[in-house]
Parts: structure tokens; sequence; C-alpha cells
């Protein structure tokens, strides 16, 4: 009976044999059951590179998702048969404990060098002093040609960077500084021009050879130079295999007997890719002479395989540095995207600068004496040479200042939860990939990235204010101006733990950010603003206090008239019902609130991985 691994088999074997016994795979949808993987056993030796094989859609990636376990039994997908590592069972998590996977779409960093990305993987994964992990990078660069682009960016969406083969070796070597103890790969020359191809396989190759791993590949037209270099072939048509075992040879002896015979001089890969796939009537017909002569003359081989393959318990590769080591790459990292980032932090910089001047100069001096002469007030102020006096007020300031006020509090919030909206997705599959890599884990990862965040949003509230506070004519205290920023920075922290939750809800950007803009806006008019709170109705009321720009605006309207002697003072007429400290203190449970959920639902995101 098999067994799942525990943690306890540690001291064990790092050599793995995948095997799979009886796998069935089928989708149910609204037209009925589909199968796609029909009954097939199997065998991923060690030491060796196993490609799966077969024309579009005969269900070798599906197969390659079950053995690195991305496709689990669900309501509309049914899995069954037995997928094991050295006679046991595994988890997705157990898997990343001893193998990754190399998807089709290579997921990376796109403002870091490839070298800085290497780097990023060995400071995580390779143990011992800088001097090793240099060596482990320069050997990965030089084993996979990347010397020439290890300094230019990977590049993205905005910025231009290494070409699509550059990319896919990166990819793979990202994984290889990790040194797991197996391999998987989808398609890894895909894109490839034949002589990079040829260095991939080659490279994956000596990595199996060389030190024992087990390396497993989907492959589509593989050159004849390629198709040498590949050890046990496994050749699928419509989800059943029609060869298994040794390439070379071996495989040409097996077709030779059955009457295919690959013409001289003709690429064996393609040949055997000629009688496969299924658009041609022909081939449709032979496909119940391939299933039987692999039924009586392969199957009991790959059972007898199956059943003499390593059965020692699996030795968990699996390391962690420190949480504090995490952590400090994951600031590293995001620092340095940070300031790379055109949109993030230029535009935010530029933004804050034009968007105070404008509200500045639309507000200008409500009540009150010239800018200029308020700067000199104010430094005095600042060195306690006069008493800050609160100007006459009039009610057409008092309705000016109010929304002045208001917009404040909704802006700041929607200025610092939309980018993270947007980002948090965008960088979703990179943060999936590496930590199903084992590179970190995610609380390092979450307030890794937090941290940088909340450090350089704070600056932002500090420039606007200073600008526009005293532009505008807000009251005439150090202490109030201050508090005024207080009330900035947490709109602003709230604004980007709102925007982490709806990013870690939604895995596409778009959905993030639409979804945020709809979830918001209905709070605005129970703010206390556009209606006043003590006028809604009681069965909505309640609402209100979900919001954050509630308790902004009602701190920044007791901030702004607690001294002031004008009646009927806004403080009343516009209910404010929270002590300045208290409306900051809901602010900061509302800050928690948001974390929370947002680190809820990153761990939630971890099973869409498959
Ligand atoms: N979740 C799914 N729902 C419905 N059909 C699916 C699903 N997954 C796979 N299929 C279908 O199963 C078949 C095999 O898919 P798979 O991606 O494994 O093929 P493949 O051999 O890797 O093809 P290609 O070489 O084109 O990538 C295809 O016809 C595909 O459309």
């Amino acid at each position: 009976m098999s067994k799942v691994i525990s943690q306890e088999s540690i001291n064990s074997s790092s050599l793995l044999d995948f095997t799979f016994s009886n796998l069935k795979y089928s989708v149910k949808s609204s037209k009925g059951v589909k199968e796609i993987i029909k009954g097939v056993d199997g065998i991923c030796p060690n030491s060796q590179i196993t490609a799966i094989l077969g024309s579009s859609g005969a269900g070798k990636t599906s197969l390659l998702n079950i053995l690195t376990k991305r496709i689990q039994n669900t309501s509309k997908q049914i899995l069954e048969g037995k997928v094991q590592v050295n006679g046991n069972e595994y988890t997705a998590d157990q898997f990343s404990n001893f193998a990754n996977y190399v998807m089709q779409n290579d997921i990376l960093m796109e403002t870091m060098t490839v070298r800085e990305c290497l780097e990023f993987a060995a400071c995580l994964k390779v143990k011992g002093p800088q001097q090793k992990r240099d060596e482990v990078v320069n050997e990965v660069i030089k084993l996979l040609m990347l010397e020439k682009c290890q300094n230019t960016l990977i590049g993205g969406h905005f910025v231009k960077g290494i070409s699509g083969g550059e990319r896919k070796r990166t990819s793979i070597g990202y994984e290889l500084v990790c040194d797991p103890q197996a391999i998987f790969l989808d398609e890894p020359t895909s894109g490839l021009d034949s002589f990079t191809a040829y260095i991939v396989i080659n490279r994956l190759r000596k990595f199996a050879h060389d030190k024992n791993r087990t390396v497993v590949l989907t492959i589509h037209q593989p050159s004849s130079d390629i198709w040498q270099m590949l050890d046990r072939i496994m050749l699928m048509v419509n989800g059943r295999f029609i060869y298994q075992g040794p390439g070379n040879s071996e495989i040409s002896n097996y077709f030779n007997n059955l009457g295919f015979i690959c013409p001289h001089l003709c690429n064996p890969a393609d040949y055997y890719m000629s009688i496969m796939h299924q658009e041609n009537e022909q081939n449709v017909r032979n496909a119940p002479i391939y299933f039987q002569n692999y039924d009586s003359l392969v199957l009991k081989r790959v059972e007898d395989e199956i059943e003499n393959s390593n059965k020692l318990p699996v030795r968990f590769n699996v390391s962690y540095s420190s949480i504090f080591l995490q952590f400090y790459y994951i600031v590293k990292r995001t620092v340095q995207i940070q300031l790379r980032s055109p949109i993030l932090f230029k535009a935010k910089l530029a933004q804050v600068l034009s968007l105070s001047v404008f509200l500045g100069l639309i507000y200008l001096q409500l009540p009150g004496k010239k800018y200029f002469f308020k700067i000199i007030y104010f430094n005095l102020l600042i060195l306690n040479q006069i008493d800050g006096k609160n100007d006459p007020y009039n009610i057409n300031d008092v309705r000016n200042k109010n929304g002045f006020l208001f917009f404040l509090a909704s802006g700041a919030f929607m200025e610092a939860m939309n980018p993270c909206a947007l980002t948090i997705p965008l960088e979703r599959q990179v943060f999936l990939r590496e930590e199903n890599s084992k590179l970190y884990k995610i609380i390092p990862y979450f307030f890794g990235k937090l941290f940088v965040d909340l450090v350089s949003d704070f600056i932002i509230p500090i420039i606007f204010s200073s600008i526009v506070y005293w532009m505008v004519g807000l009251r005439e205290s150090f202490e109030a101006f201050l508090f005024f920023t207080l009330v900035l920075i947490m709109l602003q922290f709230n604004g980007i733990a709102a925007g982490y939750f709806e990013g870690c809800l939604f895995k596409d950007p778009d959905t993030a950010f639409a979804v945020a803009q709809l979830v918001t806006v209905p709070f605005l008019p129970f703010s206390g603003y556009y209606k006043n709170s003590a006028d809604l109705a009681s069965w909505i009321s309640w609402f209100q206090y979900l919001s954050p720009y509630t308790y902004a605006y009602q701190a920044f309207v007791r901030n702004e008239y607690e001294q002031t002697h004008f009646i009927p003072n806004p403080i009343d007429s516009e209910n404010i019902e929270f002590h300045k400290w208290e409306a900051v203190g809901y602010l900061a449970l509302m800050f928690l609130g948001f974390i929370t959920l947002a680190l809820f639902f990153l761990y939630r995101s971890k099973k869409t991985l498959q």
C-alpha cells in the first residue's frame, strides 16, 4: 500500500523516480465528460531526460501538470490513478520540496537584470559565503550562455529587455540555481532557434547525468541533434502512449518491427510526429495498431520498471534562509524595482507635486493672508514667536474648506490604493513561482513588500501637506498641521492596505482595479460630507462606519474647527461624532483589517497555481 511522505524521511535518497499507474484524467463540461488521459502507466527515472512527445492536444501538458500536482481532483475535473515518487504519493506542497516546474510562459521580474534574478535566487537558496553564491550564479550563466545579456533587464510591458530565447534560458537558470532534485519543463525549447534549443537540452542533460537529477519535459519538434540526447521517450496519441522507453536505436527498432520505418536521412522525431498526428486518416486507422502493440509489447516492461524503481524515501531538499534574510532580500529587490519602475516612482513624485500645487491654487487662501506672508507667519509660529489665531470664517469659507477636506479624504485613499491594486496582481505570477520554488515564505514576502510601500509612501503625504496646507490656509497651528499630515499618512496607508487586499483577491490587474473603484465609490456618500450622517436612515447608517473616508473626514474637520468660535461650529453642524484621535485609532484598525484580509487571500492564492 502506498504511503504519503513524511518529513521524517529526510535521511534517504536524492535519486528520484517518478511513476504513475492507471492514470486517468477527464474534465466535465456542459457537453459532457472529456477524457484527456486514458489510463496510462509510466516512469520518469532519475539521472535521465524523459521527453513527452505527441501532436497538439495529445495530453502532454496535462500529464506534466498531473505529475507536478498542478491538477487535482475537483468537481469539474476527475483524476484517478497513482502518482508517486520513489513509491510514495506526494502533495503539491511536498512536490515543491524536491522538484521545480518551469512553465511554458517565462515568469520573471521585468525590472531586474538576468544576473540580478539569478543572484536573488542564489541569495535565498545557496548556503555559504557570498563567494559560493557568486560561483553558482557564474556557473549557471556560463552553462546557459547568458554572459552577453547578464546585465540586461528582463523587460516586459514597459521596458525593452532580453530576447525570448534569453528569457527562456534565464527561466531555466533560475531553477538550476535552486538545484532541485528534479526539474519539470513544459516545452523548454518553444520559440528558440535550433542552436539555442540544442544548448538548452544539452545543459539539462548534463544536469541530469552529472548530478543524477530527474529531468522531465514536453517537446514539440526536436531537431535530430536534440532527439539523440533524449534518454527516454514517451509518445502520446489521444491521451495514451504508443511508445515508452529508451530513445535512439531502441525506439527505431520497435517501430521498424511494426513496419513503420523512418526513411533514411529523415529526422526520427519528425517521422514519429508524422505518424502520430490525428489529422491524417491513415494515422487514425493505424491508431488501434499502435495501442495494441504497446499493450502487448511495451506495457509489461514499463510495469516491471515501475516495480523495480527506486523505493528509498525521498530526501527533502527544502532549505529556507532565515526569515530576516528573506525579508531583507525582498525589501532590497522591491526598492530596486521601485527605483527602476518608471510608472511607480517618477509618476508618483510628479503627481504629488503637481496635484498639491494645483489644489493649492484652486483653494488658495481660504480665508486669509497672502501666501508669502503666511510662510513667514508659519516660520514664526514654529519658533513660538507668535500664537496661532484663527482667521474669521464665513459660511462660504466653511463650505469650500469642507469640500477641500473631503476631496483629500477620498483622493488620498484612492491615489494610494490604485497602484497597489494593479501591481500586486501583476507580480502575482512571480510570487507564486518563487514561493513554489521555496525561495521564501509568504510572511516575509508580504511584509517586505508592504514595508517598502509604506516607507516610500510615507514621504508623499508630507510633501503634499507641506505645500497644500499653507497654500489653502488651514488652521494656523503647527500642531494642527502635524495632525493633518498624520491623517493623510493614515489614509495613504489605508489605501495601500486596501490595494493589497484587492490585489490579493483578484488574479487579473484590470479586474482588481475595476472592482476597487466599484467597491470604494459607494462609500463616498456615507462619509458625512454629501449627506449629514445624522440624517442617514437608521437601516443604512451603519455603513458609514465601514468607510475610511468617514474617519478621515471627521478627523480633518475636528482638527480644523476645534478652536474656532464661528457659529454654527462645523463640528456640530456636520455631526462630527468622533474625537480626532479616536478617528485616527479607527483608521489604524481599518489598516490592520485590510492587511489581515490581504494576507488571507494571498495564502489562498497559492492554490490558484494549480
Ligand atoms: N481544463 C480543461 N478543460 C477542457 N479541455 C481541456 C482542459 N485541459 C485540457 N483540455 C483538452 O485536453 C486536450 C489535451 O490538452 P493538453 O494541453 O494536455 O495537450 P498538449 O498535448 O499539451 O497540447 P499542445 O502541444 O498543443 O500544448 C486538449 O484537447 C485540450 O483542449
